[in-house]
């Protein structure tokens, strides 16, 4: 079942200019009852949107030998390409790119090293390509940053109340961009299984009309998100979860691959600093009774009454905490470049169906 059109929680980022107050309340209320929403009529231009989606296909239509040339499993920084096959992907494509850092200074925490150049493959089989990843990722970035302030504020705090969170070099910030390719599969299955997102915010483009993208609500119900052009799909990840002490939750959802044409979607990961610590950051946050109550309200009408908790790995500096979670997804990363770890992961060594993969 797809959500109803009248009951998918539209923002329009225009009324935060027009009338402010109105804002804030509307994202308010989807923030503490649902945690995902569809942000429209952004800055990010719609002619550079177009651009993004048309990109998207296009470099996935790149010959295979240009792809594998930008390998994700040729770096130590968790950006480049991931072929579709049996072995790590088998349901879907993928293309991770970010800012270009240089690599980590000598002596610095082994998790400084998620930072590095990506690889791209060669532009002259595409010019153009990069440049406008480039803007699309350079919008996203001015969107997260202007956005985050609109939940500070939604949620009772000063506009820059989340801001000590983040790197204060814009530069060195936790992004990524993320772009997938779910080609059809007859009969249909699991394209993406069903997940929260472990990081701040997620800004999900849905970049074709396949249907896939599905939402479970507070009943365990799943429904469709349905591809509304030129908006942005708003997730709640598990450090915001966290930081507010659950205020706002973390929505479970997943993707269901297409029986038939092929599902595109770009989505822009908004991480805390790497040197963050999710569980002595969170206990510096107070909200007020208002937006508490709210909450209270959520959970008598869920019958919610799981208390919060935080887990091992948020005393970790975050970066910490998204390499460990890397490299269990990643065994032939680990096994290249962190040597030192991957014992830790991998105790019986790489797993047999990646030994063909090492070169
Ligand atoms: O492809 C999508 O629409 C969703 C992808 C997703 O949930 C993720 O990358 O975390
Ligand atoms: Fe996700």
């Amino acid at each position: 079942m797809s959500i109803p059109h009248s009951q998918v929680p539209l923002l329009d980022w225009t009324l935060a200019d027009s009338d402010k107050p109105a804002f804030i309340a509307q994202l308010r209320g989807i923030l503490i009852n649902g945690g995902f929403l569809y942000l429209q009529n952004t800055p990010v231009p719609p002619a550079l949107i177009d651009q993004m989606v048309d990109a998207t296909a296009k470099f996935f239509a790149l010959p295979a030998e240009a792809k594998d040339a930008a390998d994700m499993n040729d770096t130590a920084h968790f950006n480049g390409y991931l072929r579709r096959g049996p072995v790590e992907n088998p349901t879907r494509e993928q293309f991770n790119y970010g800012d270009d850092h240089a690599d980590a200074a000598e002596g610095a925490p082994v998790y400084h090293n998620i930072h590095g150049r990506t690889p791209w493959p060669d532009d002259a089989l595409f010019p153009g390509c990069r440049a406008i990843m480039g803007e699309y990722y350079k919008h996203l970035k001015a969107l997260s940053i202007k956005f985050t302030c609109f939940v500070a504020e939604a949620l009772g705090l000063a506009a820059d109340a989340f801001e000590p969170l983040f790197e204060s070099d814009v530069a060195r910030r936790q992004l990524r961009c993320k772009l997938l390719r779910y080609p059809a599969c007859a009969p249909s299955t699991t394209g993406f299984v069903a997940h929260t997102d472990s990081n701040f915010l997620t800004y999900l483009l849905q970049a074709s009309d396949e249907p896939g993208l599905e939402m479970q609500n507070a009943s365990g119900e799943w429904s469709a998100a349905p591809t509304i052009r030129g908006t942005f799909i708003i997730l709640v990840g598990r450090v915001l979860e966290k930081i507010t002490h659950r205020l706002v939750k973390a929505p479970m959802h997943r993707v269901v691959s297409p029986t038939k044409g092929t599902r595109y979607s770009v989505g822009y990961f908004q991480g805390v600093a790497m040197d963050t610590r999710v569980a002595e950051a969170s206990a510096k946050y107070k909200y007020p009774q208002e937006v508490l109550d709210m909450q209270r309200a959520r959970e008598e009408r869920e019958g919610d009454n799981t208390e919060f908790r935080l887990v091992e790995s948020d005393n970790l500096p975050a970066g910490e905490a998204v390499l460990n979670f890397k490299l269990k997804a990643h065994p032939l990363v680990a096994y290249k470049f962190y040597p030192a770890l991957f014992p830790k992961f991998y105790p019986d060594g790489l797993p047999a169906k990646y030994a063909s993969m090492v070169h």
